[in-house]
């Protein structure tokens, strides 16, 4: 892959940096600032060079037009106070603004524009659209650093189209996660256990089918076990569930038994009134969640105490251990206790662990764990899964 060395003397270069800045916000205020502080190196090693420094990045998923809630504003201040000199933002990705702002850098000078995914060239299905739109972005640049881990493995105009309107090369961070995570493919000692859970259920169902091929052990969790338990023939009542892939998931447990591959599902899991932090809730057998006291209403939002104690037990046996995907909605304490024993659980094993994704990555530093309890924390959840099941990542093809 093209290393920023490639580009030659950056000095009064506009350089343009795909970050993935897509970090957790409740009311405007970040929650957890890994993903920011992940980008950093990059970003020095740029300005220590003298370019021209322009940060572009995604935040949710706005659907190709503003949404407030969704700005990178708060980002920039964020990333000023940890850099220590001044990002300015623009409230615009292209256009005149844009343009002024851009056109207006000095040397080591930054600016961060505002969502990609404010503008509906980035995520479109039509590959000239896309086009058009990385050419704007374009416009004043001289080179393209991709170092936006966490969307590697999306086909958008900021990350495949850029990498080809412009010389591109790509960052410090998707290096390193690189090389950290060559541990989890071919080389991965066993047994191999890898943790599943999380709300981008039709996202990593996609994944099992080829995790199938290279893991000893599925421990399914968070939004995910329920279209599982509902393939098996179980009510799940008013819990997360993509009926138009329970077909699929019988074919993976299929395939799994044909295979030999353990797929543990929880045995008990805790059902909630409501989606609310303070809602009644209780613990049932997961094959019982539709007869809880809240009936048909009740949603499964976490994994409970047994079925966290087994996950734990397989994970300390484990020789290798990926997780992505909290096992509960752990931003709520009544429903964290799932993944802070997984999380416990990582930390206790001898083995190699990597914990990925943005929430994953918030749950854990959020309930008091250090970076440096884990083996490695990646910033990317879906790049990393899809990375290790083997698949040739389109943000990472262009760079070759
Ligand atoms: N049972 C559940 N029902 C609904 N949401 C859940 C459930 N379990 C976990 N979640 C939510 O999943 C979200 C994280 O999912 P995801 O984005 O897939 O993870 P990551 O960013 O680590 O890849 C969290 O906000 C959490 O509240
Ligand atoms: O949060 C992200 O991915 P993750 O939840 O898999 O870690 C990335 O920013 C990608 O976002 P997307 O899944 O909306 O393309």
């Amino acid at each position: 892959m093209r290393t920023i060395e490639s580009l030659g003397s950056l000095r009064s270069r506009t350089v343009i940096v795909r970050c993935d800045l897509n970090v957790p916000l409740a009311d405007g205020v970040i929650t957890d600032d890994g993903r920011i502080r992940a980008s950093l190196t990059t970003i020095r090693e740029l300005r220590d060079a003298g370019a021209r420094v322009v940060l572009i990045s995604h935040l949710g998923r706005p659907k190709g037009e503003p949404e407030a809630r969704f700005s990178l504003r708060p980002v920039a201040a964020r990333m000023a106070e940890l850099l220590e000199v001044p990002v300015n933002f623009v409230a615009q990705t292209v256009g005149a603004d844009a343009d002024a702002a851009i056109t207006g850098l000095a040397d080591g000078d930054i600016v961060l524009l505002e969502n990609l995914r404010f503008n509906a060239g980035e995520t479109s299905k039509d590959e000239a659209e896309r086009l058009a739109f990385a050419k704007q972005l374009a416009t004043h640049a001289d080179a393209f650093v991709s170092d936006g881990f966490g969307v590697v493995h999306r086909r958008q105009a900021s990350v495949t189209e850029l990498a080809a309107v412009l010389p591109s090369a790509a960052g410090r961070l998707v290096a390193a996660e690189l090389e950290v995570l060559e541990r989890l493919t071919a080389r991965a000692e066993r047994p191999y256990t890898v943790v599943l859970g999380g709300s981008k259920v039709s996202d990593k169902l996609g994944v099992i089918s080829h995790l199938l091929e290279r893991v000893d052990t599925l421990l399914i969790g968070g939004g995910m076990l329920f279209t599982f338990l509902a393939a098996q023939g179980h009510s799940v009542a008013s819990s997360l569930l993509e009926k138009d892939q329970l077909d699929t998931v019988r074919g993976y447990l299929a395939e799994a038994e044909r295979r030999g591959v353990r797929i543990v599902l929880p045995t008990d899991v805790i059902v909630a009134a409501a989606f609310a932090a303070d809602a009644a809730h209780e613990t049932v057998s997961a094959h019982a969640i539709g007869e809880s006291s809240f009936g048909e209403a009740g949603i499964g939002l976490d994994i409970g105490p047994d079925s966290a104690a087994e996950f734990a037990r397989v994970i300390n046996e484990s020789a290798t251990v990926f997780w992505n995907g909290p096992m509960g909605v752990f931003e709520m304490e009544a429903f964290a206790g799932g993944t802070r024993t997984v999380a416990q659980a990582l930390t206790d094993t001898d083995g190699f662990t990597v914990v990925g994704g943005g929430d994953s990555a918030a749950a854990v530093r959020a309930l008091g764990f250090a970076d440096t309890d884990f083996g490695h924390i990646s910033t990317g959840g879906g790049a990393s899964l899809e990375f290790l099941e083997g698949k040739q990542l389109p943000g990472l093809e262009v760079l070759a």
